[in-house]
């Protein structure tokens, strides 16, 4: 049956649909995952290089650009002179960028501070200056200062011919350090670990790494990179996933050129993982929207099919009028109702020979039509359906018999002088009418099978005509 094939064609273009709308959805959701991912990863990231630049950056390049000047030079070349200005320069300096400054002198082996204060630069005593002075680097990041650490950035100074004059100073209290990485952590929730090129840790936002009196601590020393094996300790760590303090952890590591440090960015996934899944969440919800939505598309499509079904079920498809049993139904309703009701079988004249001669899709075509034109002239409160090959039916409800046979006259005269077309031939035809009566509830077979009588006698008395037959009891 056509409704069937239209009904599975429909439910396999909405199956394909589901399928086509699950796999973009689920394409949508990943790429939203891997954004998320991304966005995550970047967002850990600027914040870290956005400190190194403040933090780190900004000092070296102050320093940088203030070892370039002639007037450091002039001073450094003849220190034991001019250390008023030593002293004046170097508070001003500490004035405008809220920095320390200082100068180690070669010259006269004097340490000048911005605070105000000389050290006598003695080998033994002076540690870091006789250690930088042997390095060839130019540049330099320590931590010193064990009273109260300081992040140092030491750049070497040279006259014209390239004598070395001693070093300029810029230093940082740790304390700042501290507090701005407590706010990355609270903010960020990842830690820092700068270390130097001997893996000792200078800086960081884990306060129990920090440096402790004049001691590093060393990142060889910490259970997790103990934990690595030799391979994993020599490599990069950057994108290893660790467990740290009993989280799973992802770190990054990024290079410091200047100094020959290297930042390891500690983030505990549990952060990311919140931001991450909320976006997989959306996507979820989304995907159970849209097939929840063609669950009720298809659900609603199955029930209006349904509905068209049975609909069809009581049509008579080539005449599109109620069927035998949806006539059935009719009486029966009627029945119920108590209502009287004339029964009318309208039986078509010599049918046989029109299929015979015309063909049997014009004998179709003869049935359609006379179906229209019973329908567009039976009463609006009878019922016509069609009972079987040539054979219609009208129920009349409230209707004497006698008016049922007035109705039906009027009906015999309007088909006999009809004319069909088929295509080039014209076909008359007439039909024989068989009316029955009841007043009280019975069963179709009964009423139907005095219609059928007066139809009979009809038919045998000559045809286009009307016959009534009353029950025999009532
Ligand atoms: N084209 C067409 N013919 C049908 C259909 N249903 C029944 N018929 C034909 O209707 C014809 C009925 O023939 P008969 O029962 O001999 O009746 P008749 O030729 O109309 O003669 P009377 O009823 O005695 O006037 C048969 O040839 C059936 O094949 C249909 O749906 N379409």
């Amino acid at each position: 049956m056509n409704i069937f094939r239209t009904l599975h064609r429909s439910i396999l273009i909405l199956f394909a649909v589901v399928v086509v709308s699950i796999l973009a959805l689920a394409h949508i959701s990943i790429s939203k995952i891997v954004a998320e991912q991304s966005r995550a990863q970047q967002q850990s990231h600027s914040p870290a290089l956005k400190l190194i630049t403040e933090q780190l950056m900004r000092p070296l390049h102050i320093s940088q650009t203030l070892a370039q000047a002639q007037e450091l030079k002039q001073i450094m070349a003849n220190p034991q002179d001019r250390e008023q200005d030593i002293f004046a320069m170097l508070a001003r300096l500490n004035k405008e960028f809220d920095l320390n400054f200082f100068i180690a002198s070669e010259i006269n082996r004097v340490q000048y501070d911005s605070k105000g204060r000389k050290l006598e630069l003695i080998e033994g005593k002076v540690d870091w200056y006789f250690r930088y002075k042997a390095q060839p680097e130019t540049a330099m990041a320590d931590i010193g200062q064990w009273q109260n650490p300081q992040f140092y950035i030491d750049l070497k100074i040279f006259d014209e011919k390239g004598k070395f004059l001693g070093v300029f100073g810029v230093g940082k209290s740790l304390k700042g350090f501290t507090e701005v990485f407590g706010q990355y952590k609270n903010t960020f929730g990842y830690d820092f670990i700068f270390v130097d090129q001997n893996k000792d840790i200078t800086l960081t936002s884990d306060i129990e790494l920090l440096v402790q009196g004049a001691t590093f601590k060393n990142l060889a020393n910490l259970p997790w990179f103990q934990a690595l094996d030799e391979q994993q300790q020599s490599q990069s760590l950057n994108n290893l996933l660790l467990p740290i303090k009993g989280q799973e952890s992802l770190i990054a590591e990024l290079n410091i050129q200047p100094f020959d440090w290297t930042l390891y960015l500690i983030t505990p996934l549990e952060s990311r993982q919140t931001e991450i899944s909320r976006g997989f969440m959306f996507s979820i919800v989304t995907l159970l929207v849209v097939i929840f939505g063609l669950f009720l598309l298809i659900y609603n499509l199955l029930y209006y099919f349904k509905k068209d079904m049975q609909k069809i079920k009581q049509i008579d498809i080539l005449t599109e009028l109620s069927n035998r049993s949806n006539m059935n139904l009719k009486f029966d309703e009627l029945m119920y109702e108590k209502q009287s009701v004339s029964l009318v079988l309208v039986n078509l004249d010599n049918f046989k020979p029109i299929n015979e001669t015309h063909g049997r899709k014009a004998g179709d075509i003869v049935l359609r039509q006379v179906a229209q034109m019973l329908q567009s002239e039976v009463r609006n409160s009878d019922y016509l359906g069609r009972w079987s090959g040539e054979e219609f039916i009208i129920l009349m409800p409230n209707t004497g018999p006698h008016e049922a046979v007035d109705v039906c006259q009027g009906l015999c005269k309007k088909l006999s002088a009809m004319t069909i077309t088929t295509g080039t031939t014209s076909i008359q035809i007439t039909a024989s009418f068989g009316v029955s009566f009841t007043a009280i509830p019975r069963p179709i077979s009964e009423v139907v099978s005095a219609a059928d009588d007066a139809l009979f006698t009809a038919k045998r008395d000559g045809r286009n005509m009307v016959k009534m037959q009353l029950i025999k009891a009532d």
